[in-house]
């Protein structure tokens, strides 16, 4: 069967229901061949093909109605896609030339096979959830570091895939509508996905330039929210969300609302804040709290309450496994970031070297059979800016990294864990500084020794692209 509906465009491309009949809308380089539809958006179609220069599978883009605007899109979207590397964010290989007078600018990218998101709704457990929309921050967060913002981060645009045993890995598609924070005119309206777009996306006012990452922080909290509950989120999200109670803790619930605040101001600061509660929300566990605890299922509040009044490190650490001190530290960390919220910066503070203490001992207690507490302790103290100054900082992380040093294991995890603690010793100082650049050699050497054992870790190959960014930077070049 052969349909054309939604596909038709200037070309009256005829797309069969059967891949291997398909055929791309205008003759792009030979060396690609078509292997079938892979689907379309409001301006572009999107084919499988076969590259047979470099032997792999890809996806191409085509503009649906070449004109000069769409053209300048499809560089856009390129050049954004180009500028980060990370896993959950689809890579681009390159951007062809049209080959005759009737061809036009094509798109080859990274292939992503498997369910879109929306597909999962209501599917996961609130961990999975909670995993999966982590692991699609980091890559959002990595976007905004250089400056972009996505602009329509919906279940549609994120493709799942997972290999062998492998944790499910959300990668973001579509960046055609992603703007530069600095950028005067924002695409207003277009092209948004109404149900997952902030309130400003779906009005005429300019949004001001420094709010402009927190549309991307509502979409993700949107999709949150519809992976917990199965519904995109209505006009009274607090009602929604108190309909699912079970599936969903309070500090989770607070986490969505603050990302899903009508007003930008009041949500999240930055994507990088959004990625740091989600991995503590990620080990939080509430059944695993005293039963009063899990009983005061009011506010965080009231739970932090009793963590500080009730609970010591000490009290806890004779009879409690790694994993319970961990949920001990998550909740701390979770607490300290709710009243740097409230403008409690020396509370926060108090709370925030409580999560510390309890990762730390957790990092001593698991004496290397898991190196998750001395990653997460890291991460933690990287995002502590505001609590601590670069100097205490810098010593949280040397003290971490004697810790990983008493750990006696061969896991590449380790060398993960000390790569990392390494490159953001090295962000803490000034580049040129003999100490920075020594920082930087140790993480190379570390995240190389990594990859050494497990090459084709994507989270590794994730930092050891930021190394080497890092080490361009400081000699002038690019990564
Ligand atoms: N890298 C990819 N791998 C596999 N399928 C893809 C890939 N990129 C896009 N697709 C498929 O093609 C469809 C259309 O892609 P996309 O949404 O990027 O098009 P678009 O026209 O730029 O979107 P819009 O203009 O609506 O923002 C997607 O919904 C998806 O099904």
């Amino acid at each position: 069967m052969v349909r054309e509906g939604n596909n038709a465009n200037k070309y009256n491309v005829l797309i069969s229901d059967n891949d291997g009949d398909a055929s791309f809308p205008y003759r792009i380089a030979e060396r690609y061949h078509c292997k079938g539809f892979l689907g379309s958006g409001g301006s572009g179609l999107v084919f499988k093909a076969w590259d047979d220069m470099l032997q792999r599978m890809v996806a191409i883009k085509f503009i649906r109605n070449p004109s000069f605007v769409a053209r300048q899109r499809l560089v856009a979207e390129a050049r954004a896609l180009a500028k980060v590397n990370h896993p959950s964010i689809c890579s681009i290989y390159d951007i062809g030339e049209p080959v005759d007078e009737h061809s036009s600018l094509f798109m080859v990218m990274e292939l992503i096979e498997g369910p879109r998101l929306a597909e999962l709704a209501g599917k996961l457990t609130t961990t999975q959830a909670i995993k999966l929309i982590h692991k699609l921050a980091e890559g959002v967060s990595e976007l905004h570091a250089v400056g972009l913002v996505h602009n329509d981060i919906n279940p549609g645009n994120v493709i799942i895939t997972q290999q062998g045993n492998e944790e499910p890995m959300p990668t973001l598609i579509d960046l055609s509508i992603a703007g530069r924070p600095s950028k005067q005119s924002r695409p207003k309206g277009f092209g948004v996905t109404p149900l997952f777009c902030a309130p400003e996306q779906r009005e005429d006012n300019e949004i001001a330039a420094d709010m402009l990452e927190k549309v991307d922080i509502y979409s993700l909290g949107a999709l949150l929210l519809f992976l917990v509950s199965g519904q995109a989120p209505s006009k009274n999200p607090a009602a929604q969300l108190k309909t699912i109670r079970r599936r969903c803790s309070p500090p989770l619930r607070k986490f969505i609302l603050r990302c899903l605040a009508e007003s930008p101001k009041k949500r999240f600061s930055s994507m990088a804040e959004v990625v740091g509660i989600l991995g503590e929300l990620s080990y939080y566990k509430p059944n695993r709290q005293p039963a009063i605890l899990a009983a005061s299922a009011g506010v965080i509040v009231a739970l932090s309450v009793l963590v500080t009044t009730q609970l010591t490190p000490s009290a806890w650490s004779d009879d409690e496994d790694s994993e319970g001190l961990v949920n001990q530290a998550s909740m701390h960390a979770l607490y300290a970031t709710q009243l740097m919220h409230e403008g409690k910066g020396r509370e926060a503070r108090q709370q925030a070297q409580k999560s510390i203490q309890y990762y730390r001992q957790a990092i001593t207690l698991s004496d290397g059979q898991t190196i998750e507490p001395l990653l997460r302790l890291v991460d933690f103290v990287v995002t502590q800016q505001q609590l601590f100054s670069q100097s205490e900082l810098s010593a949280l992380l040397l003290d971490t990294l004697s810790l990983a040093e008493n750990i006696n294991s061969e896991q590449p995890q380790l060398a993960f864990a000390m790569a990392k603690i390494y490159y953001h010793l090295a962000k803490l100082h000034q580049p040129r500084t003999n100490v920075y650049q020594r920082w930087l050699e140790h993480a190379k050497t570390a995240i190389e020794r990594a990859l050494s054992i497990q090459p084709d870790t994507p989270h590794y190959r994730t930092l050891e692209c930021k190394i080497d960014a890092l080490q361009n930077q400081s000699s002038g070049g690019t990564c």
